[in-house]
């Protein structure tokens, strides 16, 4: 018999109400010991829950009992609604420890009962960790309709019709000598691959919003030393987040803030200033930024607006790319006429000046990269790698057409293997323990 799990599965107390959680097949037995007896399915029930040994009152509860298969775990399974405080948890986890057959949950234990059961694949058991660690109501979003099976039911839908398409080669190979099949089963199989692959391909183009929104859109601030770029980041973010100094190279370490624009979640990074220098210590911070403003999904160049031809962006950095003029505040207006005739931001750390509207243009270069439109179906490198290997493996069965059929046939099972292993119908004992390392206990 399965071990029963135990668990809080709500926050961390003193709090109003806490919740623990009992499922498996002694579920039933708990609570029949806690309360004296199995209350009906699905009601909240108020309830004595009773030290079972000495009969004592424990606590006043709402219990919530869910036999069997219709419970979320698959397994027989009972909520007690207990004051939050925590010796009131203490004891009913005590409680529960004592009933045979009942230990506590590991982290992510619950979930991965419902996957075992059947009653979540992997892409919603993702899901739900990603609506559990949303930040922003974009992320929220996303992670809900992940939850809902966006890609799940996609991707096995796409599995039924692979394995469908196989079958009809495997047919033709089985039977090619009884004179009642017909011999050419490799086209329609093929036909019906090449639909599943542009459909693929089309989810695939999908500019990487999915997994942007997931990880949220980084934005780096570069620039010299001393180009204002942790005045910048304060004031961006209204708050003494870095040290500020007259001293070129202050800062060395990159330092991150995460906002919420308009719901998109976006990461700035202030970093070292570029140049050349002994300090080792500095130097490491410069090596430091320049891997950050690579690695940046948007790169802020920040200039000195007293310098004349402004700072020269280093190799490797072109990507994408704002130029953003500081210290507007110190500009004469010939200079500052010679700027606005260029397309960078003209800014004032000192006054204010700019950061509006530089914020806005942020808000909307997030909504763009990440946010608009229909939530994306690939919210993962796990995913995005799993729906290439069946493209790759599809591409490959489209070249054997004309050869041996066997080959064909296998190809598509490869790529149905690839879509089985994106669901977790197929050998994902690997990728479990790191999908389920992000839970928490109680989940
Ligand atoms: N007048 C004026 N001075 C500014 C402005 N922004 C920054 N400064 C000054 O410029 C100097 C450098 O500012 P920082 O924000 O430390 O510059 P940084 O680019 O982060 O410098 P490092 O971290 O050393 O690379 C400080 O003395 C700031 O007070 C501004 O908008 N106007
Ligand atoms: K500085
Ligand atoms: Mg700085």
């Amino acid at each position: 018999m399965a071990d029963t799990i135990f668990a809080l599965s709500s926050g961390r107390p003193p709090a109003a109400i806490a919740v623990v959680r009992v499922s498996g097949p002694q579920a039933g037995e708990a609570v029949r010991r806690l309360v004296g007896r199995v209350p009906e399915a699905r009601r909240a029930t108020l309830a004595t829950l009773r030290e079972p040994a000495t009969g004592e009152p424990i606590d006043q509860a709402l219990v919530l009992w869910f036999p069997g298969s219709a419970s979320e775990t698959g397994d027989d399974t009972v909520e007690f609604q207990v004051h939050g405080g925590r010796a009131v948890i203490a004891a009913v986890l005590a409680a529960l420890g004592r009933v045979p057959g009942c230990r506590p949950a590991e982290a992510g234990e619950f979930t991965r009962r419902a996957f075992d059961n059947g009653r979540l694949d992997l892409t919603r058991v993702e899901g739900l960790a990603d609506l559990i660690g949303a930040d922003t109501e974009a992320q929220r979003r996303q992670a809900l309709a992940q939850l809902g099976g966006l890609l799940g039911d996609k991707a096995e839908a796409w599995r039924q019709r692979l394995i469908g398409a196989q079958a009809l080669i495997e047919a033709g190979i089985d039977f090619s000598d009884e004179a009642d099949v017909p011999g050419e089963l490799v086209g329609p199989a093929l036909a019906e691959a090449a639909a599943l692959r542009a459909e693929i391909v089309a989810v695939l183009a999908d500019g990487r919003r999915g997994e942007r929104l997931r990880d949220g859109l980084v934005v780096a601030l570069a620039g010299p030393p001393n180009a204002g770029k942790s005045s910048l980041l304060n004031r961006m973010v209204r708050r003494e987040a870095a040290i500020v100094s007259a001293l070129p190279g202050t800062t060395r370490d990159a330092i991150e803030v995460h906002l919420d624009l308009g719901g998109q979640p976006v990461t700035l990074v202030d970093t070292a200033g570029l140049r050349e220098t002994d300090d080792p210590v500095e130097r490491e911070g410069v090596r430091r930024a320049r891997d950050r403003a690579a690695a940046a999904d948007l790169l802020l160049w920040l200039q000195d607006g007293a310098e004349p031809d402004g700072a020269v962006l280093p190799d490797g950095l072109a990507g994408r790319v704002w130029r953003v003029v500081t210290k507007a505040d110190l500009l004469d207006e010939a200079t500052r006429t010679r700027w606005a005739g260029t397309d960078t931001h003209l800014t004032s750390a000192r006054t204010g000046e700019g950061i509006a509207a530089l914020m806005e243009a942020l808000e909307q270069a997030a909504a763009t990269l990440i946010g608009a439109g229909d939530p994306a179906l690939v919210t993962r490198a796990r995913h995005r790698a799993a729906l290439e290997e069946t493209v790759a493996a599809l591409d490959r069965a489209a070249a054997g057409a004309g050869g041996p059929e066997e080959i064909v046939a296998e190809e598509l099972r490869l790529a149905g293997r690839a879509l089985g292993r994106l669901v977790g119908r197929v050998d994902v004992e690997d990728v479990l323990d790191v999908i389920f390392r992000d839970f928490c206990i109680g989940k």
